[in-house]
């Protein structure tokens, strides 16, 4: 879908964004907010005040990113909430996979992207030439759109960032294997056939023997990228159950394209468009009670 057209679906009414920054004069023509992002003009987020008083896990700082010659984010300011969950929501290409791959470093597996800002992790700038990026990695979860158990065993599966750690302990790994299972509530399911393939798994328990691998290390973060996109609506339930549970011992953050779900399970969303942050706040607020008419319009589906 072009952006034009994209643009054309969003009423333009009064309660646009610039009555919130300027008031309306007399005969003067508003302009969308969106339309404005993607002509280039420059604008800043709409960051709610109760965000900016949470615990950040991260802050993304004045974050931009080019795949070669072009931009596809720009001067991103962002923190993310400890122990809450985080939805990043918007158009297809709008950019939510890139930044949350930005944040375990995945985008330097590409040779094109460049980057400019900063992303801090419980204090720690994670983009420095200097960082240990697999010792970054172990203080993150990260799972993706479709279940990618490895080809050795649940158990194996499940220990295998302790095993690349070194750790050997019979007990300790399996101390770890059950409890991360547990966390991932599939150890019912699972615990009298540890010794098969993850391959032999449902989608569904395929992904939360994913989430419990991504657990095991005890990360900061859990990076979800559409991990419900592969799976039918039982399997997608179970899962939004499971994050709605990890809330609060792990802060997560979430890509996702499904509106109903980001409202089901996140704390606190993110609108995204064309690669910057427009709004972000309470999802309760986003979904109820935005502050841009732009937000208002994505959220109900009258465009994207
Ligand atoms: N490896 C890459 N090389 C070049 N451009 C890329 C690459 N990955 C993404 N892009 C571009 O960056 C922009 C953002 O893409 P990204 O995948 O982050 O968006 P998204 O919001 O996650 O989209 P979707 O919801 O469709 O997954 C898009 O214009 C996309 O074409």
């Amino acid at each position: 879908m072009s952006t034009q057209r994209e643009i054309e679906k969003i009423p333009q009414t009064r309660n646009s964004v610039n009555e919130i920054t300027s008031p309306q004069q007399p005969g003067e023509e508003r302009q969308n907010r969106l339309e404005m992002i993607a002509q280039g003009h420059e604008f800043d987020s709409v960051i709610h005040d109760s965000v900016k008083r949470e615990e950040c896990v991260l802050e993304i700082k004045n974050f931009n990113l080019w795949y070669g010659e072009k931009q596809a984010l720009f001067n991103v300011n962002m923190p993310v909430p400890k122990g809450q969950v985080t939805a990043l929501v918007g158009p297809s290409g709008c950019g939510k996979s890139t930044l949350l791959r930005c944040v375990n470093r995945m985008n330097d597996l590409i040779d094109t992207v460049r980057i400019q800002g900063d992303i801090v992790l419980n204090g720690d700038s994670i983009c420095d030439a200097g960082v240990d990026v697999i010792e970054l990695r172990k203080r993150m979860g990260m799972v993706f759109q479709k279940p990618n158990p490895f080809p050795m065993s649940i158990f194996e599966n499940v220990v295998y960032p302790l095993r690349i750690d070194g750790e050997r302990n019979r007990g300790v790994l399996e101390g770890v294997c059950e409890h991360s299972l547990k966390g991932a509530a599939i150890w019912d399911e699972v615990k009298d056939r540890l010794h098969e393939s993850g391959l032999s798994l449902s989608g569904g328990q395929q992904q939360r023997l994913c989430i419990a691998r991504a657990i095991a290390s005890e990360p900061e973060v859990l990076l979800l990228d559409e991990p419900c996109s592969a799976l039918d609506p039982i399997a997608t339930s179970k899962i939004e159950d499971l994050i709605r549970e990890l809330r609060g011992e792990y802060s997560i953050l979430i890509v996702t394209h499904n509106m109903q779900q980001a409202s089901r399970i996140s704390d606190y969303t993110a609108f995204m468009y064309l690669g910057r942050l427009v709004e972000f706040g309470p999802t309760v607020d986003i979904f109820t009670n935005p502050k841009l008419t732009e937000t208002n319009a994505y959220v109900t589906g009258r465009f994207g």
